[in-house]
């Protein structure tokens, strides 16, 4: 099966978006690891796809694979091109719209100067839904990890899980040792991404992510949300979080109790034809 597709990214955190709402096609986890490749393939940290919804009170259902070919539950900076690709490719003529993702309902908005705000949702910090191996919720767990030793961190799920560690430079943070290692460690029974977050005062971190099935990423959205929460509930951040991430800055906006407001940039890079 031969589909057209776009190539595009959120501040570095780069995908490849396919229609198959006027298109058919199947994706399978193999062909997304290949497609994936930087080398033998087109190259991508996630595989995004627009399809039919399956409810009456949304636009479209949104699914989302990472680059190791697993079908996960959320992706913010992917969110905001799946904004700009439905509007670009005139499969809606919204400003506003709903998306069904494997997790909930996301609300996306176009702004009138080229950014996209996504309503996240609320973050999910009952370790059971996570899904991380705890009695209760803690702000802070403590844990010993093997290979590496007691490791502190803050335990998110915007949808996907996230794990949130402080660092005092993130340039020089473990995160390509640590990374795969926390990963796939025991207490998240569906792994999870792994954020090393510097905080520069109470309304600006620096972040960097190792991601669950791609590695590091030049920007993540939901670790971006998942860090802010975590530091807000640390004591360490106000709400209007300004986050650099290798890849640029995204506003994210939490009041302690409601959704998670993310604003940022998406980009179409190319249009192509690929056989899936
Ligand atoms: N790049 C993303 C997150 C993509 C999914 C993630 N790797 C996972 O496995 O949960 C973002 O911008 O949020």
């Amino acid at each position: 099966m031969r589909v057209k597709f776009s190539k595009m990214q959120g501040l570095g955190n780069d995908f490849v978006v396919i229609d198959l709402v006027t298109q058919t096609g199947r994706i399978r986890p193999e062909r997304v690891r290949e497609l994936s490749d930087r080398h033998f393939g087109i190259g991508f940290d996630q595989m995004l796809i627009v399809e039919r919804p399956t409810r009456p009170d949304v636009d479209f259902r949104y699914r989302i694979y990472n680059a190791d070919g697993s079908e996960v539950e959320n992706c913010g900076n992917g969110a905001r091109c799946f904004a700009r690709f439905v509007n670009e490719q005139m499969l809606t003529g919204k400003r506003d719209i709903r998306v069904e993702t494997a997790n909930g309902i996301i609300e996306l908005h176009l702004t009138s100067d080229g950014q996209v705000v996504v309503d996240m949702g609320q973050p999910i910090l009952t370790p059971a839904d996570i899904p991380m191996l705890a009695e209760q919720f803690m702000p802070e767990y403590h844990r010993h990890v093997p290979g590496i030793g007691d490791v502190r961190f803050g335990a998110v799920s915007m949808g996907n899980p996230h794990a949130v560690i402080r660092v005092n430079d993130v340039d020089s943070a473990p995160v390509h040792e640590w990374g795969p290692i926390i990963e796939s460690c025991e207490y998240f029974p569906n792994r999870v991404n792994v954020g090393f977050m510097q905080v520069v005062n109470s309304h600006a971190i620096r972040l960097r992510v190792f991601e669950r099935g791609s590695g590091e990423t030049l920007a993540c959205g939901t670790g971006a949300c998942a860090a802010v929460v975590s530091g807000q509930l640390r004591g360490w951040l106000e709400p209007g979080v300004t986050v650099s991430l290798p890849g640029g800055q995204l506003n994210i906006d939490w009041d302690g109790k409601s959704s998670v407001r993310m604003t940022g940039p998406a980009v179409t890079v190319y249009d192509g034809r690929v056989n899936l």
